[in-house]
């Protein structure tokens, strides 16, 4: 199903072009990431899908429709970085009013509230009030508000930024867990972390979509990343360069090579390359089949 469509669209503020003439197509399923440097225009694309702004040209439609229209009440939410809940009402106290702003009434009101805290694993939760609430616990209520009334498009900005490793991966999973039910596109910095989650990454850049990588493509060309426990790099990329079909190799880090190699002169480079490792004594970390996402932005 089409989730997004832009043709043309410029966003100015004043002098400053935030967002500069972006076409972008995109259809519902996994979770769609927005990157970039700061200043990039992502909260201002944000901001426009959600209709709290107005285009300065082009077009832009969600779900077919005009962002802010009424046809989209309730389609479409967000999490926003700083989202807070009231600290003295109980969770299910104010996710029940959301809920009524959402048009549950009474009883249904409640039963909404309860489900989407259930969904964010709050259940036991239920009477805590925000300020009694650990980080985690909170981002997880802030997520549970923006899945009243079972929206289609949730937007997330940072949405584990401050969180320990613990609690990032739970919300990740929970991430995981409603797609493609539900189609998140998420703002962060943490390109790790999108590359777990996503399907496909729009980067932007000066206000110009400069990329759109789908992970779930096979690399056009066909990378191999190595990453080595301390050992001689330069002497293994020596030794790399000489398996058959291998055409450039390059460095990703201190410990960590890409192998860039031609996949019908190279006929098993993955075992060959750890045989050679064996045969030179040597201990490899990680082997990807593929770039990591930051190289395949950066590099
Ligand atoms: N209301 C505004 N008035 C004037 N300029 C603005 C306004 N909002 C954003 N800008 C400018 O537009 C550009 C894009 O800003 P935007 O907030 O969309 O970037 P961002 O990619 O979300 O950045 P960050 O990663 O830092 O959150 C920036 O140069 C910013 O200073």
């Amino acid at each position: 199903m089409n989730l997004l469509r832009c043709s043309g669209l410029s966003k100015r503020y004043g002098n400053k072009l935030a967002l500069d003439n972006v076409d972008l197509t995109l259809e519902t399923g996994s979770p769609i990431a927005l990157v970039g440097p700061n200043g990039a225009g992502k909260t201002t694309l944000m901001s426009l899908l959600l209709g709290f702004i107005k285009p300065s040209s082009g077009k832009i439609s969600v779900f077919g429709e005009q962002p802010g229209s009424s046809t989209l009440l309730g389609k479409v939410a967000a999490l926003t970085q700083d989202a807070v809940l009231d600290p003295d009402f109980s969770l299910l106290t104010q996710l029940a009013l959301y809920a009524r702003l959402h048009g549950f009434s009474g009883k249904s009101a409640d039963a909404e509230a309860l489900r989407v805290l259930a969904l964010v694993g709050l259940s036991d939760a239920i009477n805590s009030l925000p300020k009694a609430l650990s980080h985690g616990m909170g981002k997880r209520a802030a997520i549970a508000q923006a899945l009243i009334g079972n929206p289609k498009l949730v937007l997330l900005d940072e949405p584990t930024a401050g969180l320990d490793p613990v609690n990032a991966r739970n919300i990740r999973e929970l991430v995981a867990d409603l797609s493609p039910d539900i189609t998140f596109l998420i703002s962060s910095h943490n390109l790790e972390e999108l590359e777990k989650l996503c399907g496909k990454v729009l980067y932007l850049d000066h206000g110009k979509l400069s990329q759109a990588v789908d992970l779930s493509a096979p690399d056009q060309q066909a990378y191999l990343t190595l990453q080595m426990h301390p050992c001689d790099m330069s002497a293994l990329q020596a030794h790399l360069q000489h398996l058959p079909g291998v055409e450039a190799i390059q460095f990703s880090g201190k410990h960590t090579l890409v192998l860039q190699y031609l996949p019908e002169k190279a006929t098993e480079l993955d075992i060959q390359l750890l045989q050679l490792l064996k045969q030179q004594r040597l201990q490899y970390r990680m082997l990807l089949n593929g770039r990591t996402l930051e190289d395949q932005l950066f590099s």
